[in-house]
């Protein structure tokens, strides 16, 4: 049986996705109640129209996850140490879902894994793939970086399905970075587009966005052609020119003047944390800087635009 602790947007898709392979999985959610009522109705709130199929066992029930090999853990970043701390789990695999840095501890998530699991394998799945999408079968590439490549392996073997084809590296500082930092670019391209400014200026914050992403995650030990993967510029791709995503919307919202969206942005707090990241390495990230700035209310759209055009001219 697999385990996927976390019944927001994209626990559930991948639980629905993993199931067209016949296994049993199992769907952990905190909200006991919410939990009954999906198990019930065979739907959920997250995911309307999805009817989740009957190989998925929903549950609120922590005991549940203990027969479970893998693990995928499906919560926002922010959450993920505090979700481990608060659960007795001993998977042998546990691969994280989220993207982001984790904001006290500037750590990513199998870093996180690791401390509150020291037993378990741990690994990173990330790339270009809308919950909605995977839930409704559409055809969708993410990467898995695993350290150990035999683990790799057995896990790429056990996550892809039919719809769901996944690549695997050892890189897993580069399919960290990359899920993580095209979120904070995403949001300045929604900023751009909310405020007007126009598709050429979020081609330009895309392209000079990758160029950041590569010099600080090259920094801290990824490698390049991770990034020009699935996790970074495939994730990139989508995020920043759909109105799906939440990162973008929630650019698109300051852009545009209007309040910020509720929903789970990962890209506000990695923008800070990649600020402190980059500090540490002395690494530029100008984008970053007026895109944590934009989030936190410190700068306008126009000024972040003066910001950003007014610095000296340089090479590509
Ligand atoms: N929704 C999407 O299309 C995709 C999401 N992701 C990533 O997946 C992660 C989760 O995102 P979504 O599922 O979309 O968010 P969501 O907001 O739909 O769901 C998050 C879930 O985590 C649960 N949760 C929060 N704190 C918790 C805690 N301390 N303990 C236990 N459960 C907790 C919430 O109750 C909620 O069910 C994020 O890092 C996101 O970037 C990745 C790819 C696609
Ligand atoms: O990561 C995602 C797609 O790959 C989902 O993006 P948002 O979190 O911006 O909605």
């Amino acid at each position: 049986m697999i385990g996927v602790l976390g019944a927001g947007a994209f626990g559930t898709a991948l639980a629905i996705t993993l199931a067209q392979t016949g296994r049993l999985v199992c769907l952990w959610g905190r909200d006991k109640d919410m939990m009954e009522r999906i198990a019930a109705f065979r739907t959920s709130p997250r995911l309307p129209g999805v009817t989740l199929p009957d190989s998925i066992a929903p549950t609120g029930d922590a005991a549940m996850l203990a027969d479970c090999e893998t693990l995928i853990l499906a919560v926002p970043m922010q959450q993920l140490a505090a979700a481990l701390a608060d659960l007795a789990l001993s998977p042998r695999h546990a691969v994280a879902a989220c993207k982001g840095v984790d904001l006290i501890t500037l750590h990513g998530p199998t870093a996180i894994i690791e401390c509150a699991l020291p037993m378990a394998q741990a690994s990173i799945l990330s790339g270009p793939s809308f919950a909605a999408d995977i839930a409704r079968g559409l055809p969708t590439a993410l990467s898995l970086g695993c350290a150990d490549d035999a683990v790799g392996v057995t896990l790429q073997d056990q996550l892809s399905t039919a719809t769901l084809r996944i690549y695997r590296t050892t890189d897993v500082v580069g399919v960290e970075l990359g899920g993580a930092l095209k979120n904070v670019i995403a949001i300045a391209c929604g900023a751009a587009i909310g405020a007007g400014l126009g598709d050429s200026a979020r081609a330009a914050l895309m392209t000079r966005g990758m160029a950041e992403m590569l010099r600080l995650a090259t920094a801290m030990g990824a490698r390049p052609e991770t990034l020009m993967g699935l996790s970074g510029l495939g994730d990139l791709a989508l995020t920043c020119a759909s109105p799906q995503s939440r990162n973008f919307a929630l650019g698109h919202a300051i852009g545009a003047g209007k309040d910020a969206p509720t929903a789970l942005s990962e890209g506000a707090a990695t923008a800070q944390a990649a600020l402190a990241l980059a500090n540490d390495r002395g690494v530029d990230l100008p984008i970053t800087r007026v895109t944590a700035a934009l989030v936190k209310g410190d700068l306008t759209v126009k000024d972040a635009m003066r910001d950003l055009l007014d610095r000296d001219l340089t090479k590509e």
